[in-house]
């Protein structure tokens, strides 16, 4: 049985700027995208229909399969490229539900990927279909560090300086709306996203009103050792510290407290 597989990478703001909205309703940003090496996977076998399995730690909080991402994307491909043939898709869902890593963003950007194999498409296709499923998604499917302008979308590779940098995401264990989040904000504009080291992340402050965990997880991240940058990554809850070695992000990861989900992983 032929079997293909991508990795969903989880992904990560290293900042975010909210600088107005745009005409239709959603938010203008910028940002600067940065992947893990760990994340989701997606698994796919040549089948007659389309069809979705799911297992994994986090398994429990999603919702039925056809309402998935990964799903919808994979119908949205199919109908666009004109494959006759389906494909039996396999997620193992290791991250957390809307944390703020792009999680289902990831899963619809693996997918798209694994499908364009197996199929043997043309990539266009799943460029155009990925930012009509999420303002993440188009990022996600290229999984390498880039600046996201416009809703996100608008992409332009760069290089941040941190690729292997080791990292240690701690999420509280609290789902955030990202919808929710983006129209709590003020309408204050703080400036342009320069150096994202000097940036931040302007959903912070909203998401830790919301959801106090994430200040507590800000704070515990803030004075360990060996942590340069701390801050929220997407809409939240999920929060990260660089390190400046793996002993450091280790020590780090082992104390962290054991009601909180984390993940020791490295920017790719
Ligand atoms: C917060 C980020 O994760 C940062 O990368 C993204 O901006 C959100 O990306 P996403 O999860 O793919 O979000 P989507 O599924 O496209 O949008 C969810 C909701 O977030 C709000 N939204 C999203 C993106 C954006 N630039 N402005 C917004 O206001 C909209 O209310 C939208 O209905
Ligand atoms: N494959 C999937 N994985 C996670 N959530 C999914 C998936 N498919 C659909 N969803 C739904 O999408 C919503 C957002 O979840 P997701 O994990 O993508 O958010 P997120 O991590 O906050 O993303 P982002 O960082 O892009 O804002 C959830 O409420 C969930 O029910």
């Amino acid at each position: 049985m032929m079997e293909l597989v991508e990795p969903a990478p989880a992904k990560l703001n290293l900042a975010l700027h909210v600088r107005g909205k745009l005409p239709d309703g959603r938010h203008r940003i910028e940002t600067i995208f940065a992947f893990c090496t760990d994340g989701d996977r997606l698994a796919v076998t040549p089948a007659d229909d389309l069809s979705l399995k799911i297992s994994g730690p986090f398994v429990s909080d999603l919702g039925s399969s056809d309402e998935n991402l990964a799903l919808r994307a994979a119908q949205a491909l199919q109908e666009r490229a004109g494959v006759k043939g389906g494909a039996a898709l396999a997620l193992t869902k290791n991250l957390p539900v809307a944390s703020g890593i792009g999680g289902g963003s990831a899963d619809a950007a693996a997918t798209l990927r694994l499908l364009t194999r197996l199929w043997a498409i043309d990539p266009k296709h799943a460029a155009a279909i990925a930012p009509t499923l999420g303002a993440d998604v188009p990022a996600c499917l290229l999984s390498m560090t880039a600046r996201g302008d416009g809703a996100g979308d608008d992409l332009q590779l760069t290089d941040a300086g941190v690729s292997g940098k080791p990292v240690l995401l701690i999420n509280p264990r609290v789902e955030v709306s990202t919808r929710e989040v983006f129209a709590r904000w003020n309408g204050e504009d703080k400036g342009s996203l320069d150096d994202w080291r000097d940036g931040r992340n302007d959903l912070e402050p909203i998401a830790t009103a919301m959801v106090p965990l994430v200040g507590a997880v800000l704070a515990w991240l803030s004075v360990q050792q060996g942590a340069e940058v701390v801050r929220m990554s997407g809409s939240g809850a999920t929060c990260f510290a660089l390190f400046d070695s793996e002993e450091a992000r280790d020590a780090a990861s082992v104390a962290v407290p054991r009601e909180w989900w984390k993940l020791a992983t490295y920017l790719r």
